[in-house]
């Protein structure tokens, strides 16, 4: 079993395949980088999930695929199916802009993938346009529809922009809903990546756009997760997610692995160890060690807002999210 230094199980591990993108979402990559992880650097599907095996060995139930977009990166099926046919009752998800959704949903589920989070900013095919600076949303809903179809359980993530999508809470509240699938409303956290004059709504904000039209009830969080949850009164469920906060690191189960091969215990700290040269070399317990290691120097909380106020220079397209 994993167990940090506070005592907290880490049995969650997001595992970022690409930090590459189709779109170039306008609080998270508004231009492609200066220089991409050249392709000889990430590690192969065979060598990611070398790793993977070890974690889960080590009592790993929950693997999130993320990126940049997950995606772009060919043989995805593959990977999954080899997880799958490892542990085939973990907790296999992912994380998507949706865009290549469509033609790759029923491949992703044969091969064992049972959940998606897709982004969906706006239902405004011009608004849609804006934020991924690419004509997106068509796609988009074809491949939530297509994910729907095959039996993919889907929950949704916006991140509330002002002056650009925040007259659409309630809209996509609606689309979800009609589709029994969970919102989550993602408070925008800034970085130095993002463009410069966003603004992001805040958790009071949403909530009092909400009522405007339903009464819900605080459920307060869900197991481990830093969504916290209210219940319309007909029974629908929305999330909102403020990373400000850190009451949710309390209950933190999780640690993330770049493309690349880096280990980051944190979402907002920017230490990581490489596993890279261990499992290239085909050194399962050096590599074994060091996940030890990430998990016993995982910190307590975020300190995004705090005294010693530190901030991840780190993109979200390169962590995962
Ligand atoms: N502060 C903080 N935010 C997180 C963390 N994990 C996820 N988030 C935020 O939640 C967003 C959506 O996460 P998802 O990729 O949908 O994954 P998830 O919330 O673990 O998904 P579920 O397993 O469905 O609960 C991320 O982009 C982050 O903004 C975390 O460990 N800390
Ligand atoms: C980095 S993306 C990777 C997966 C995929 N490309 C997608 O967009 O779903 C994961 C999540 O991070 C969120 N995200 C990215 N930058 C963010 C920011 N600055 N503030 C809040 N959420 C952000 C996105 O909305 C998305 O839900
Ligand atoms: S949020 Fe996702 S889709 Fe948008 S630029 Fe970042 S990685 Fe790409
Ligand atoms: S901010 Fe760090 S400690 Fe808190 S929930 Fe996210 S990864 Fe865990």
């Amino acid at each position: 079993m994993l167990v940090d230094s506070y005592d907290r199980v880490v049995d969650y591990i997001r595992v970022s395949v690409t930090e590459r993108c189709n779109f170039r979402c306008n609080y998270c990559m508004p231009e492609k980088p200066f220089s991409w992880v050249p392709k000889e650097n990430l590690l192969t599907f065979e060598e990611l999930f070398e790793f993977l095996r070890v974690a889960i060995d080590e009592g790993v139930k929950k693997i999130r695929i993320t990126g940049g977009e997950p995606l772009l990166r060919e043989d995805l099926d593959k990977f999954i199916k080899m997880i799958y046919d490892y542990k085939p009752d973990i907790d296999l998800a992912m994380t998507t802009n949706a865009f290549l959704l469509k033609g790759a949903a029923q491949k992703l589920k044969d091969a064992g993938l049972k959940r998606i989070n897709v982004s969906i900013d706006s239902l405004k095919p011009e608004v849609a346009q804006k934020i991924a600076q690419k004509d997106v949303l068509q796609n988009v809903l074809d491949g939530v529809d297509e994910a729907l179809k095959v039996g993919l359980k889907v929950k949704v993530n916006m991140v509330p922009m002002k002056g650009i999508n925040s007259d659409e809470i309630l809209d996509l509240l609606e689309y979800c809903k009609d589709r029994n699938m969970t919102i989550r409303f993602i408070e925008y956290m800034e970085n130095k990546h993002a463009q410069e004059d966003i603004q992001g709504l805040k958790s009071p904000e949403l909530l009092s756009i909400i009522k405007e039209k339903y009464s819900f009830e605080d459920e307060g969080f869900d197991g481990h997760s830093p969504s916290h949850y209210y219940k319309l009164e007909d029974g629908y469920e929305f999330g909102i997610i403020e990373p400000y906060e850190d009451d949710f690191c309390k209950k933190c189960n999780r640690i993330r692995l770049t493309a690349e091969g880096h280990l980051i215990p944190c979402l907002y700290f920017d230490e990581a160890m490489s596993i890279a040269e261990f499992v290239k070399r085909g050194d399962i317990k050096g590599a074994a060690l060091v996940l030890k290691e990430v998990v016993k120097n995982k910190p307590e909380k975020n300190r995004w807002g705090g005294e010693d106020d530190e901030v991840s220079t780190r993109a979200f397209y390169e962590t995962g999210g």
